[in-house]
């Protein structure tokens, strides 16, 4: 399966682009990239990037695809299933497990659902960190023509199959990490930078 790593983001919250923030001398998205692809499941990365981010990504050696519609994850999940299915993750994040990978997408292809997405007891879902098939493209072009950007949104409408958080081991939830502040670098023993 394609694993697509979203990067048209404005790291608004961070300052700068969190993206090419080296950490231990590499950029951020490199250390998320290099964890995804070394899930068994995934066959190859791509970047799904903004106009003003491509070039730069590109130089990585990575297929880089345009999201043209920026209207947040939707869009990048949109622009990625045009190549096929996809395991869609934010590309802030850098402790991804590769085994919960492949355990979702086993999952996904088992249950022939259009989504397949982690779930907290509480409700809460990880759609940064799911499968995502073709067959979704419908619901999102619908939610498109509503201008309904809410990717949570769209995943209600699907046919989906959720995998409880609390069953899986725990270990696992620190593939959900993501860096959204300077302040989080720390959690990853890193200093927050001065400036
Ligand atoms: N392709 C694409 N990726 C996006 C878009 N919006 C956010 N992302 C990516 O989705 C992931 C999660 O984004 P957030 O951290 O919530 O948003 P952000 O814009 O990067 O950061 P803030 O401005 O601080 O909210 C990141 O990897 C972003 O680069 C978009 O419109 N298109």
């Amino acid at each position: 399966m394609i694993g697509a790593v979203l990067a048209g983001g404005r790291s608004k919250r961070f300052g700068g682009n969190k993206l090419l923030y080296r950490i231990d001398g590499k950029p951020l998205i490199l250390h998320t990239i290099e964890r995804l692809e070394s899930a068994n499941e995934i066959e190859e990365v791509v970047i799904v990037a903004s106009p003003e981010n491509a070039e730069k990504l590109k130089t990585f050696g990575y297929q880089v695809l345009v999201d043209e519609l920026l209207v947040g994850p939707i869009g990048g999940i949109y622009t990625a299933l045009g190549l096929g299915d996809a395991f869609v993750t934010a590309g802030d994040m850098p402790r991804i497990v590769p085994e919960f990978v492949d355990y979702i997408i086993k999952y996904f292809h088992k249950s022939r659902k259009a989504v397949c997405v982690p779930r907290w007891i509480n409700g809460h879902i990880e759609p940064l960190h799911a499968a995502y098939s073709m067959g979704f493209l419908d619901i999102i072009e619908e939610q498109l023509a509503l201008e309904e950007y809410m990717i949570k949104r769209a995943i209600e409408k699907a046919n989906v199959c959720y995998l409880t958080i609390e069953k899986v081991p725990f270990e696992w939830r620190e593939s959900f990490f993501n860096v959204n502040r300077k302040d989080d670098l720390r959690k990853l023993g890193i200093p927050e930078p001065l400036v």
